[in-house]
């Protein structure tokens, strides 16, 4: 192989959109199209078939994730017009010898994704023996989530074995990149590509990413981030509707509105529990929270105001990040002025007295959604999202991952003057009953 291979994977539910998007790819430097997965699943070998005849250039990869009848399934991919079928590196090893034996009969090769195999070294070493062609470290998008990357095994297999080997899971410009200098030949890349907004120019800024690591054999700057700080950065780039989508719409806070509109704030929760209109301890929290967090405020009651215009400037003196009250709040006009994000159930003129009851970082019930100390909590004008802390990266993931969906379904519309239903093949995909 004289330059690195970029296989871009069509993982894609509708056949008519896998052909652009191949398209779009190959024109920004894509090599091998795979034909993904859930695309196998939706069309069957119609997308193999299909794919090999608009794109006889370049070498198609049909991603069947084999477990069981190697012959078979091979047999099917490789009459289809597969050059490289893949299977799963989990499967027993008759299987694995039965693939590469219909492999050789029909021309194509094997390579095998180790996804969730124990031992993965001693494996891939096993594998090599047994002829496979190439190996595939791969960490699926399920394991992405929980912020597995393919790296450090790729490093680890390049070194213990001497066929190609390919990297695959999650894998951007950046991690594309490390994992040429780790020792792949291949990397493998979905999402990235086939959910841009531009395929075309998010193909082209891998290809180059990669191509620059096999010639330097080094990636620049490749800056190292705080989980927290991961998580944040990745909460920003989404809205609350994003998250809710990611969240199968569970955890979304009831009544609660923006004072300020346009505002949208990310933290981690300061709880506190209090009494209608009892604002001492919300105003305490002012002093217990720090930059960056939320205060979240439950009250027993929403007649009297737990919150003014002098908590707020309070707020704004510590970095604060934003105020959520299942309760009430006034001087709405001077919160308006100092452009704060206050989140509220109501508004009204009257402040109650600072009696002390309630507690500051205790489990509440906020919006109809309980919220612990450290959650996370993310609120712009569709309304204020709550999630665990225990499973904050994964939704914060998950939630980019609709997002970029969404984000290439909205240039289709725009772009191409298509409708929503056209794109998704809605009529296709009611549930039947
Ligand atoms: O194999 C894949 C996955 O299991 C879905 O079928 C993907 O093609 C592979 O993970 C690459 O996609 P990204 O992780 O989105 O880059």
């Amino acid at each position: 192989m004289d330059r690195p291979i970029l296989q871009v994977a069509l993982d894609l539910l509708e056949l008519k959109r896998a052909i652009e998007i191949a398209s779009e790819a190959i024109e920004g430097g894509a090599d091998w199209i795979e034909v993904g997965t859930p695309l196998i699943k939706s069309e069957g070998m119609d997308a193999v078939r299909e794919l090999k005849k608009r794109y006889r250039d370049h070498k198609i990869v049909a991603d069947m994730k084999t477990i069981d009848t190697g012959a078979i399934e091979v047999e099917m991919a490789a009459k289809s017009g597969a050059d490289i079928v893949i299977i799963l590196a989990a499967s027993d090893n008759s299987t694995i010898e039965e693939a590469i034996r219909a492999a050789r009969k029909y021309g194509s090769e094997i390579m095998v994704d180790m996804i969730n195999v124990t031992n993965p070294v001693e494996r891939a070493k096993e594998l090599e023996e047994l002829g496979v062609d190439y190996i595939n470290c791969h960490i699926g998008i399920d394991q992405q989530m929980m912020g597995m990357d393919p790296i450090e095994l790729l490093k680890e297999i390049a070194k213990a074995v001497s066929i190609p080997v390919a990297g695959a899971g999650g894998l951007n410009a950046e991690k594309s990149a490390l994992c040429i200098t780790k020792g792949a030949k291949i990397v493998i890349v979905g999402s990235n590509i086939v959910k841009s907004r531009n395929v075309t120019e998010s193909a082209r800024k891998i290809r180059k990413a990669i191509d620059e690591a096999w010639e330097k054999g080094s990636v620049s700057g490749v800056k190292k981030k705080s989980l927290d700080e991961e998580i944040r950065e990745l909460f920003m780039k989404v809205s609350t509707p994003n998250i809710s989508d990611a969240m199968h719409r569970a955890r979304a806070m009831m009544d609660i509105h923006p004072v300020n509109r346009g505002k949208k704030i990310v933290g981690k929760a300061v709880t506190v529990s209090t009494m209608d209109g009892d604002w001492a301890k919300p105003v305490e929290a002012i002093d217990v929270a720090g930059m960056g967090e939320v205060i979240v405020i439950k009250c027993s009651g929403d007649t009297t105001a737990v919150w003014g215009e002098l908590a707020t400037r309070s707020c704004l003196n510590k970095g604060i990040e934003g105020v959520i009250i299942d309760g009430a709040v006034r001087d709405v006009d001077d919160i308006r002025k100092l452009g704060y994000p206050v989140f509220a159930k109501r508004e009204v003129p009257n402040a109650g007295e600072p009696k002390g009851f309630g507690e500051i970082n205790v489990k509440i019930v906020c919006g109809g959604i309980e919220v612990n100390p450290g959650d996370w909590i993310v609120a712009d004008d569709n309304g204020v999202m709550v999630i665990p802390k225990k499973r904050a990266y994964e939704i914060a993931r998950r939630s980019l991952e609709v997002k970029k969906h969404e984000d290439r379904i909205r240039g289709e519309i725009e772009d191409k003057g298509r409708t929503l239903a056209d794109i998704v093949e809605l009529y296709k995909w009611e549930k039947v009953s």
